[in-house]
């Protein structure tokens, strides 16, 4: 089996003043102590505090935006082109979240076609996939979650995949205190491996982070990245408070 770098991510999504940014940077971040080797760290705050970010946060820790546009730059108001992160010299980008597709009309489509234009333009990308609680309830986890990678996989060629990493978020998890137990998370991580190998190749499958996110805090991380196919976390919100550097000291491991 392939040793896979672990990676924690911290979606900070609509939070926070400059202010509070400027004391989570400056009393958690900086202060994190884990090894590059073992584990990717990288921060999501919003667009507008992106800047400030960048210029202060210590390395290794990385700096991601939340979304990006379906276009380069030009007349397309109120969006934030993938240029413009690469030109912040960031690398990162989480696309598909699912408060992007419920609340902002994302469809598999326009997630496939985001996570095309952003690797193709250089940027490393977190995609997200996950099911609602109905398609659970349902037994349609398997099909929602495929239906979200096939929409992906049908844009890249496969040394592409080397740009993604997945997030599976069941959306009934997320925020919701609600944490898959360690069971369900590592079923599904599983089909989404087995899919990679599949549909992709086993390189790709073997290489592929594979991420949890949905209500991870410090108490339950150390269990759940024991889970054979969970491969770090996207953290929401306790990437806001101290307990982030409980969650990365969790993942700062070698797991064989
Ligand atoms: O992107 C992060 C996920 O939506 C998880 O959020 P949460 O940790 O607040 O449940």
């Amino acid at each position: 089996m392939a040793i896979r770098r672990l990676f924690v991510g911290g979606n900070w999504k609509c939070n926070n003043t400059l202010a509070q940014t400027k004391d989570l940077v400056n009393n958690v971040l900086n202060k994190l102590h884990f090894d590059p080797a073992k584990v990717d760290v990288v921060v999501a705050p919003v667009f507008l505090h992106v800047p400030w970010v960048a210029e202060h946060i210590q390395k290794p820790v990385q700096v991601s935006v939340q979304n990006t546009s379906l276009t380069g730059t030009g007349a397309y108001t109120g969006e934030i082109s993938v240029a413009h992160v690469k030109d912040l010299g960031l690398n990162w980008a989480i696309l598909g979240h699912s408060e992007r597709r419920q609340y902002y009309g994302e469809t598999n489509e326009v997630v496939a076609n985001k996570v095309k234009y952003a690797v193709e333009n250089g940027l490393d990308v977190i995609a997200c996939v996950g099911e609602h609680l109905a398609d659970r309830e349902a037994n349609q986890t398997n099909q929602v979650v495929e239906g979200q990678l096939e929409a992906i996989r049908g844009k890249l060629n496969e040394a592409q995949w080397e740009k993604i990493v997945i997030a599976y978020e069941p959306v009934w998890a997320i925020g919701t205190g609600k944490v898959a137990t360690p069971a369900q998370a590592q079923e599904v991580h599983e089909f989404i491996r087995s899919y990679l190998t599949q549909k992709v190749s086993q390189n790709v499958s073997q290489k592929t982070r594979i991420l949890y996110g949905g209500s991870v805090t410090e108490k339950n991380a150390g269990e759940l990245i024991h889970q054979k196919d969970i491969d770090g976390f996207l953290v929401g919100g306790a990437s806001l408070k101290p307990a982030f550097a409980d969650i990365v000291a969790a993942c700062n491991i070698v797991k064989h």
